[in-house]
């Protein structure tokens, strides 16, 4: 049996950040991974092919140039999905690669396998080819095993005309209809990338409101838009069950009454944690309803302590970006290095067309803790920047407490958002206030030019010091 300082389980964002890690701290570590290829979820069918796929429709469909050439402008005719899969696997093998030799130069070894727990300190990996299972020990664990999509036994996928958000990228032809089921993060961004393909889509939601921890102006702003583009959005419409039609198409019933029907329907309502074959009970373990693991917030440890577990399979926020720092601050804690706490504050950036990006607070929490404040907007039609790259859409809008002057939330829709909100996060983290704002000076032309535009905005609503009118001379003796 080999031994080894640290195992981790699974090789996504937060397994492969606490394998280098733990190895920069010079000790030995194995990553266990089930797919052919490491990468994790964010490699194979989340993050990166997601981003890919909307970047190749926002390239070959002239989506950023239309605001000049108009809505018929196209680079590419008829685009197929084969034509939307090619830039995609390229960006996969060169992320696989990035990651192989990442792996091999930190001298992490890896092993393609299923593992599961005997004891608190024992797995064993099941590889396929009829290899003989494999037995390993360790001192510390970290569980990255991440998440798969919820796929409830009474929608009848069949991975064609009825898919998930991981079938959604074999799709061999594209549709001229989608329903999408959930206006989660994955939903709204898979509706939008296929409506840029002038796709008809139909975005339902059981809830009334969606991606609640958007500020609500914002949510106004993104709807507006969808229902320019044709997007149906349809809130408070319950699913009771999805059956198919004479022709075979899938058809979303509706509480209402008010069926959809459509070519392919994507059902993205939620994942769940990939900890089914893990026989977490053997290591002492239990996980929630979804599958997810609880750990302590400070130290990312279980209920066992030298087994941590990080990334998606501890919830909240489920993002390849966190999932990232959760491992590193993982493999630290279990080799003794005192890391730095998570950040209160990390962005939130939403791939949708239009991209939206969100740090700190909203309007609404703002309001709901009482705190004074006063919000300054900026549209992108308003920089120079934007102009010359033809954009009607997009804006940026700031909230700063009317007590310290402290930025309290970034929140963006339109083109760049996810890179811009950076700015403001820095600001923000630096414990910065207005002045910054008014004080720096931005390059030009840039749509980063906003947070000016956006800061004045405020600052002429509540901060500017009153100015008395100055008095003309001579004004006195003309009353007179
Ligand atoms: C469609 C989609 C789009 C997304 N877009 C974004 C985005 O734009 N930005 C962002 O920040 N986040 C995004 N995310 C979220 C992001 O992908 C996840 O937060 C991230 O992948 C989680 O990383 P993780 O470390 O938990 O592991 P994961 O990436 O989930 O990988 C876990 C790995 O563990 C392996 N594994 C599981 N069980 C075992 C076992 N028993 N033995 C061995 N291996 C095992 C799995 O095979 C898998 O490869 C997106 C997710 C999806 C689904
Ligand atoms: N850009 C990004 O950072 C990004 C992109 C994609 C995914 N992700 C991450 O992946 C995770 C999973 O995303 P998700 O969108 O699958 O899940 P989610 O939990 O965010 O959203 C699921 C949506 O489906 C709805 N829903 C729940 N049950 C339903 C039902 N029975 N019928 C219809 N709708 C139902 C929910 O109300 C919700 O709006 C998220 O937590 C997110 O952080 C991040």
């Amino acid at each position: 049996m080999t031994r080894f300082d640290l195992i981790v389980i699974g090789s996504g964002p937060s397994g492969r950040r606490a394998a280098v890690q733990a190895a920069k701290l010079g000790k030995t570590v194995l990553v266990v991974e089930k797919r052919e290829r490491v990468g994790g979820v964010s490699v194979h069918t989340g993050t990166i092919p997601s981003k890919s796929l909307r970047e190749t429709v926002l390239n070959l469909t002239g989506w950023r140039e239309r605001g000049f050439y108009g809505s018929a402008y196209r680079v590419k005719k008829d685009i197929s999905a084969a034509d939307l899969r090619v830039r995609g696997s390229k960006i996969l093998e060169h992320e696989v690669d990035v990651l192989d030799h990442q792996f091999a130069r930190n001298r992490v070894a890896t092993l393609t396998g299923e593992a599961r727990f005997l004891d608190p300190n024992h797995i064993v990996v099941t590889r396929g080819g009829g290899a003989e299972p494999e037995h390993f020990e360790a001192d510390r664990f970290v569980i990255a095993c991440g998440t798969r999509p919820h796929r409830p036994a009474n929608i009848p996928f069949d991975g064609r005309t009825v898919i998930d958000s991981d079938e959604i990228l074999k799709l061999e032809t594209l549709p001229r209809s989608m329903t999408v089921v959930g206006a989660g993060v994955i939903g709204v961004e898979y509706a939008t990338i296929f409506s840029a393909l002038e796709i008809a889509v139909t975005l339902v939601e059981p809830r009334a409101t969606f991606l609640d921890f958007i500020d609500r102006e914002m949510i106004e702003e993104f709807v507006h838009e969808l229902r320019d583009r044709n997007v149906s959005l349809r809130l408070g419409a319950e699913v009771t069950a999805v059956e198919f039609d004479h022709a075979g198409r899938p058809v979303c019933r509706i509480a209402s009454g008010r069926d959809v029907t459509s070519d392919v329907l994507l059902y993205a309502a939620g994942r769940m944690g990939s900890t089914d074959g893990l026989d977490l009970d053997k290591a002492g373990l239990e996980t929630d309803n979804r599958g997810r693991l609880t750990v302590d917030p400070k130290t990312l440890q279980t209920a066992v302590p030298h087994i941590y577990a990080a990334g998606d399979v501890i919830g909240f926020p489920s993002l390849a970006s966190t999932s990232m720092e959760q491992g590193r601050f993982a493999a630290c804690h279990a080799f003794g290095l005192e890391p730095t706490p998570l950040p209160d504050h990390f962005p939130y950036g939403i791939y949708a067309v239009p991209e939206m990006s969100t740090v700190g607070m909203s309007e609404e929490d703002v309001k709901k803790r009482q705190i004074p404040y006063e919000c300054g907007i900026a549209r992108f039609r308003e920089t120079s920047r934007g102009h010359i790259m033809g954009l009607q859409t997009g804006m940026m809008k700031m909230i700063f407490s009317k007590k310290t002057r402290r930025v309290l939330g970034v929140h963006i829709i339109g083109e760049g958002a996810t890179e811009l909100i950076h700015i403001g996060q820095a600001v923000m983290a630096l414990k910065g206030t207005i002045d910054y704002f008014m004080e720096s000076t931005f390059n030009y032309p840039t749509l980063a030019e906003a947070y000016k535009i956006a800061a004045l905005d405020a600052w002429n609503r509540a901060f500017a010091p009153s100015v008395a009118a100055p008095e003309t001379p001579g004004m006195q003796e003309a009353a007179e």
